[in-house]
């Protein structure tokens, strides 16, 4: 199956396998990548990644593991045991749980993108402030996008506003997997450091992880083909 030449990851946002399915069906492996979160995997179990690769989509499995290394490690080798195309931890877990993660994969030779999440999108200054970080996002998530390659991950999850500053610090090889995008139309929602997909792109973001904007609309397929016009596609 050739890799789909696209950047666009749609998170399948859903409270089962049934209404995923439905959504993936519309959807063209081709055009785009899937993501599956927390939610519709622990309600439906390795059974939705079965399904999805099935209907020849790559799969993004977003479970941002945060544990001690060992546990992180093992947890890292059972999701990319799964076959999916990419898999994260939280940059937060430190070094040692990072690199621990990297030479399980490296033992297996599983080829699975490893990523680590640096600061959550929903999180603004006042928010980091509040969890002890007295300083702007874009300093912590440099801070961690560096510690990130240091540990060996392939790239980072933040936000686009941030993907200009790691394309210097990082290099353009190194992922960029930005969530919070939001075409200028449409709201926020719990989101706080967003850009619009041009605009991202243009920033330096490799992926572009988009939910709510595509799943909640009215007419889905429409709005994915205005973000696909948006970007050139
Ligand atoms: O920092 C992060 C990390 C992950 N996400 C995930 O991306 C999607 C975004 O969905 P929208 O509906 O487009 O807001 C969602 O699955 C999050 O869990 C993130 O938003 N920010």
């Amino acid at each position: 199956m050739p890799r789909p030449d696209t950047p666009l990851i749609i998170a399948l946002d859903y409270p089962d396998l049934d209404q995923a399915l439905v959504m993936a069906d519309r959807l063209d492996p081709a055009r785009c990548r899937v993501k599956v979160g927390k939610e519709l995997f622990t309600r439906s179990g390795p059974q939705i990644l079965e399904a999805l690769h099935a209907r020849g989509f790559e799969v993004f499995l977003d479970l941002k593991f945060h544990d001690i290394p060992n546990t992180v490690a093992g947890a890292v080798e059972a999701a990319a045991d799964h076959g999916v195309w990419m898999i994260n931890v939280h940059a937060g877990g430190g070094r040692r749980m990072m690199e621990a993660a990297r030479e399980r994969l490296d033992k297996r030779r599983l080829t699975t993108h490893l990523i680590a999440v640096t600061v959550l999108t929903s999180m603004s200054r006042e928010d980091l402030a509040e969890v002890g970080v007295d300083d702007d996002p874009l300093s912590q998530v440099e801070r961690l996008a560096a510690l990130s390659q240091r540990s060996g991950m392939d790239g980072v999850v933040c936000s686009a506003q941030e993907a200009t500053a790691l394309r210097a610090l990082c290099g353009d090889t190194f992922l960029k997997v930005t969530p919070g995008i939001r075409p200028s139309a449409s709201n926020g929602d719990d989101q706080r450091r967003t850009l619009t997909p041009a605009r991202a792109l243009a920033a330096g973001s490799t992926h572009l992880v988009i939910g709510r904007p595509v799943t909640q609309a009215l007419d889905p397929m429409a709005a994915l083909a205005d973000i696909e016009h948006e970007i050139g596609r």
